[in-house]
């Protein structure tokens, strides 16, 4: 399976995102902002960073490159249930999905206004997603979170309805390191194709490198599991 990852000038952690791929068992695929289009992958990862130096606001740039008006148009639209092209937006990534409308909501900064480098704990809520299935549902595991605007926010009325369509994907355990609302670390588009997550799964597929959880491999199954290819819901 070939699976995108998405360079964009200030991206940062594409690196690391090419060698989980490939440790997962998957043929990663490098694309550039610039790209017209995504070369037939299968799965498009926009990873961490800081995409056209944050100016504007984190992603807002990046969302108007020519690789994003790809991306955009193959994910389909954020509440249609309907297998789009499967999208994992990590930190930087998940700001882009956002300003890009592939998923609700805004990422502010940080309630402290400081940048958090740290490891932390997370629940998956949902497994029925391109990018989850492979974990159990309930799932606690650790994953570094380093960044400066990662609150997570949206009115009432759409924090409910992701709630109730289930589209939480991962909430933070313990710490709430953001001032996210109801604790939301990650969500999904209707059909669990699209997913957004503010920690970083990337940086903890290797044994030995990651956080001390699990010998630092809590993030592989992000990988695996879009290697699978198929959503159970
Ligand atoms: N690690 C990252 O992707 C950082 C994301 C973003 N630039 C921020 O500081 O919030």
């Amino acid at each position: 399976m070939r699976i995108g990852v998405v360079t964009f000038p200030g991206s940062l952690d594409d690196r690391d995102a090419v060698r989980a791929v490939r440790i997962a068992g998957g043929t990663p695929v490098s694309l550039w902002h610039d790209d017209a289009d995504i070369k037939g992958v299968d799965a498009v990862v926009l990873p961490g960073g800081f995409s056209y130096g944050d100016y504007l606001r984190c992603g807002a740039i990046a969302r108007f490159s020519p690789v994003m008006n790809e991306i955009i148009r193959l994910a389909g639209p954020p509440d249609q249930v309907s297998s789009g092209l499967p999208v994992l937006g990590i930190c930087n990534g998940f700001q882009v999905l956002t300003e890009s409308h592939l998923l609700p909501g805004a990422l502010v900064r940080n309630e402290k206004q400081q940048f958090i480098c740290r490891d932390q704990k997370l629940r998956i809520e949902r497994t029925s997603t391109a990018w989850t299935n492979g974990y159990a549902e309930g799932q606690e595991i650790v994953i570094p979170l380093k960044n400066g605007e990662g609150g997570f926010i949206a009115d009432e009325s759409t924090l409910d309805r992701l709630e109730g369509e289930g589209r939480v994907v991962a909430r933070y355990l313990d710490v709430n390191p953001n001032g996210s609302r109801r604790d939301i670390a990650g969500i999904s588009n209707a059909s669990g194709t699209v997913v957004g997550l503010m920690p970083h799964p990337e940086h903890a597929t290797e044994a030995g490198y990651g956080p001390e959880a699990n010998n630092g491999t809590d993030g592989l199954a992000f990988f695996t599991s879009a290697l699978q290819g198929v959503l159970s819901a």
